[in-house]
């Protein structure tokens, strides 16, 4: 059974015990010594105290000897009774250890009997012997000799006999209690030691089990106590061990993450030495760990610290740590070899337990890309990607800086707006490359014109700003503008054709015409629209009546912005008829905007600005969808498929989402696809781009007819008649208006015609408006007619009364 108890033979035990057991033997011998001086106290004060008992036995028969035999002695010494005094004498002298009498009898004789022994220790007793009569005599003297020797011979002997017994039975109850403690405390304080002298991290899992039986009473003793708290004691060390493994494996893995991170890093001591480098900081660096080891991490360069910059750096670096806890911020650090490089460092300290800042740690991480990819958004925030020069952020930036230079100094900042004349038209004809080469020659041309000081931004679109710093005279903003109107005159190739560009040039004078950048800027844009007016390649001097106009174009744009939700646009329907019978095929949607304000709006007025503002896109989408509403309605009311054509301008075709907002009107309104038209100017399709492609081609497919606009006014290119699905072409109103009186204009109009059918298209005639024309058309084949001889543009109810009233009329 594990908890028995195998009680080994005694003299192995023994053995063992004095081998292995100091502190049992110690203890035998204290006890015993302890045992044995108590024992030779107590022994010898027992027998002290039975030696005393004897002692007074002795003395108490000589004080019976005194009292029994005193008057019986005097009486026979009275009488002179020889033999009776010897008899009586003999009596006592028979009494146990009494060894000796003598009797002294007055006056001078004495009787003596027995012996004083010699080597022996005698005790004395007397007494007188006195006759008690009338008088009193004294008769003698009886001296009592009693022998010790017994007495001591008895004390002799039992403290032979105390002293056995005592030592023996104290060695045994010594051995007893011994055993007992070797068996109930030493051996097990044995295992302890053993236990202890073995303790290793190697057996930290094997607990202290000591040789005894587990019950509550021994697991509660000093032993069991002891025990458990050195088994606990191993448990925590187990614990502690293993948290330090883990702590070791966590800091491994930390310290490989460190090395192999993808940041660099630096460890510092408190002196700021640099105590550890890893890999990526020597990759990024170029200097090996090893090498600056003990260095400033502002020192790691020849000369690094004495560098004024860096020395700075450092000091700020160092003071913020301590005040903030932290540091962080971008640095032009340099690598071994010299080479520049931008870094996000991040400083902070490492501290202990106690809060005490034991070093620093320095992260970085080479930032040259995003801080060139910075630079760069910068320059795209700042600068305009086409042409180079600043933008209008920029620009204003630099406006501003002028005016307060210009208030320091008491000169003159001249601003000018530029405008290049006919851009868009140039833009829409020729493609956008042509117009972005066009814009990089322009820029160049007017850069030419200045000096270092003035400013040139392109604003956006082809709108430019200069800004002329110091101006001296008032006539000095007037030469700038001149010199750059005469380097507009060469012709531009664009395309490899010969293009000539001008530009409209609006001037505002600081401080004469306003103190602010802002307010100069809608000045100059102000006079700008002045010299569009004179006839463009002109320049204008803001003066204050030419607020009025640009208050104007404000006004109305944000009229625009409202007109849509104020319901204020509507359509104007004008019949497209049969040329030959003069019956209508379809009607063509005009918009109209009608301002409580500013009245009946006609579209040349309102769709450049709406182009430009990007409104054309929410209108274009109103347009379409009432269109074709419009035209469902026809249907309802005459039973006639009318065709109903709508207009779409460049900025609205372009829309990523032109086609669906096409297809929706149609399918939302329940027209059919195929009497559906959209006028799209010759100009907008001049491109060639593969998206306009592309978006006729998506258009053709879903049974949309496309028509050309204004076919006659733009280059005319044939090309893409061939190669875009066209259904229609449109000639332009300028031919028509002039067939019957410039025979120039009929042979035109004669080959459009003949050109178009050749390529399997019909044609419209626009802006018929007599009679004659109408004869030279059917004469020519001009399949449709369009103008104010069969109807003008009309609202939606005169419209649908035309259409009743023509109807009645063609059926009569
Ligand atoms: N993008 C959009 N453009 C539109 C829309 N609605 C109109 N427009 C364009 O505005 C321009 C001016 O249009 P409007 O003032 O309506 O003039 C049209 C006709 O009234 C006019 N016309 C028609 N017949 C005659 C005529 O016999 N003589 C004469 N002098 N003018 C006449 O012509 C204009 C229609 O031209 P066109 O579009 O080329 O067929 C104009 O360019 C419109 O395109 C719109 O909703 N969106």
């Amino acid at each position: 059974m594990a908890n028995s108890y195998d009680m080994p033979k005694l003299s192995t035990r023994l053995q063992r015990f004095r081998k292995g057991s100091p502190l049992s033997f110690r203890l035998l011998a204290w006890i015993l010594l302890f045992s044995s001086v108590f024992t030779l106290i107590t022994s010898a004060f027992q027998i002290y105290s039975d030696y005393r008992k004897d002692i007074s036995q002795i003395d108490k028969r000589m004080a019976v000897v005194e009292s029994g035999y005193a008057s019986s002695l005097a009486r026979s010494l009275w009488a002179l009774d020889q033999k009776l005094l010897q008899t009586q004498m003999e009596g006592i002298l028979s009494l146990p250890d009494i060894v000796h009498l003598r009797l002294r009898i007055e006056p001078d004789s004495e009787l003596v009997m027995g012996e004083i022994p010699r080597e022996s220790e005698t005790t004395v007793h007397s007494f007188d012997l006195i006759h008690e009569g009338d008088e009193t005599f004294k008769l003698g003297e009886l001296t009592i000799t009693a022998d010790l020797a017994r007495v001591y011979q008895e004390m002799e002997r039992k403290v032979g006999i105390i002293l056995a017994t005592q030592f023996l039975k104290t060695f045994l109850v010594s051995i007893l209690i011994i055993w007992i403690f070797q068996h109930f405390v030493t051996r097990h304080l044995t295992t302890m030691a053993n236990y202890a002298r073995d303790f290793s991290l190697q057996n930290l899992a094997r607990p202290l089990v000591l040789d005894r039986p587990h019950t509550p009473s021994n697991e509660s003793d000093e032993l069991g106590k002891v025990t458990d708290a050195i088994n606990q004691m191993r448990e925590r060390l187990n614990d502690d061990i293993g948290r330090q493994e883990r702590d070791a494996a966590e800091i491994r893995k930390f310290s490989k993450a460190i090395e192999q991170s993808p940041s660099s890093v630096l460890i510092c001591d408190r002196q700021w030495r640099i105590e550890f480098a890893n890999q990526k900081f020597s990759q990024l660096t170029g200097y090996d760990a090893q090498s600056i080891i003990g260095k400033h991490p502002g020192a790691l360069g020849e000369n690094d610290l004495d560098n004024r910059e860096s020395r700075h750096l450092w000091q700020s670096i160092r003071l913020q740590v301590q005040r903030v806890g932290v540091w962080q911020g971008e640095v032009n650090s340099v690598r071994k070899n010299g080479e520049r490089f931008w870094e996000q460092l991040i400083v902070t300290p490492i501290k202990d337990g106690g809060g005490e800042t034991t070093g620093y740690l320095i992260l970085g991480e080479d930032i040259s890309i995003r801080k060139r990819y910075e630079q760069q958004l910068l320059r795209q925030a700042n600068y305009d990607i086409l042409t180079g020069l600043p933008n209008r952020m920029l620009a204003l930036d630099r406006l501003k800086l002028a005016l307060a230079q210009a208030r320091r100094e008491n000169s003159q900042v001249g601003v000018m707006f530029l405008d290049l004349d006919n851009f868009k038209h140039i833009n829409d004809t020729l493609g956008h490359d042509a117009g972005d080469n066009l814009l990089i020659e322009a820029a160049r041309r007017i850069s030419s014109c200045l000096r270092g000081t003035s400013t040139v931004a392109r604003l956006g679109g082809d709108e430019f700003l200069v800004i002329l710093p110091g101006l001296t005279g008032s006539d000095a903003s007037s030469q700038v503008a001149d010199r750059i109107l005469k380097t507009f005159s060469p012709p531009y190739i664009l395309n490899g054709q010969e293009v000539f560009v001008t530009t409209s040039i609006g001037i505002s004078v600081f401080p004469t015409d306003s103190d602010n950048s802002g307010t100069l800027l809608q000045h100059a844009d102000a006079a700008m629209y002045q010299a569009k007016h004179k006839g463009k390649s002109a320049y204008a001097h803001f003066a204050p009546e030419m607020t009025e106009v640009s208050h104007e174009r404000l006004q109305m744009e944000s009229r625009m912005r409202r007109a849509l939700e104020l319901n204020e646009f509507e359509l104007n329907f004008q019949p497209i008829v049969d040329t030959d019978s003069g019956n209508l095929v379809a009607a063509e949607a005009l918009l109209r905007w009608n301002n409580p304000s500013m009245g009946m709006v006609m579209p040349d007025r309102f769709i450049p600005l709406a182009e430009e503002t990007g409104l054309i896109i929410p209108i274009g989408e109103w347009v379409l969808q009432e269109a074709c509403r419009a035209a469902v309605t026809w249907k309802e009311t005459t039973g006639r498929d009318i065709g109903i054509s709508v207009n779409v301008s460049p900025r609205q075709f372009r829309d990523p989402g032109f086609t669906s907002t096409v297809l929706n009107a149609v399918s939302s309104s329940g027209l059919n696809h195929n009497q559906l038209e959209l006028e799209i100017t010759e100009r907008l399709i001049l491109d060639n781009s593969i998206e306009t492609a592309e978006i006729l081609r998506q258009l053709d497919d879903a049974g949309v007819r496309l028509s050309v606009d204004d076919f006659g006014t733009g280059y005319s290119a044939l090309s893409y008649l061939k190669s875009y699905p066209f259904d229609t072409l449109k000639i332009d109103k300028s031919f028509v208006q002039d067939v019957m009186k410039e025979a120039e204009d009929a042979s035109l109009v004669r080959a459009i015609i003949n050109m178009a059918h050749s390529l399997g298209l019909s044609v419209i005639a626009e802006g018929v408006e007599e009679e004659a024309q109408t004869h030279f058309l059917k004469q020519e084949g001009c399949d449709y007619s369009q103008g104010y001889f069969y109807s003008r543009p009309l609202p939606t109810e005169d419209f649908e009364t035309w259409l009743k009233t023509t109807q009645r009329l063609q059926q009569a």
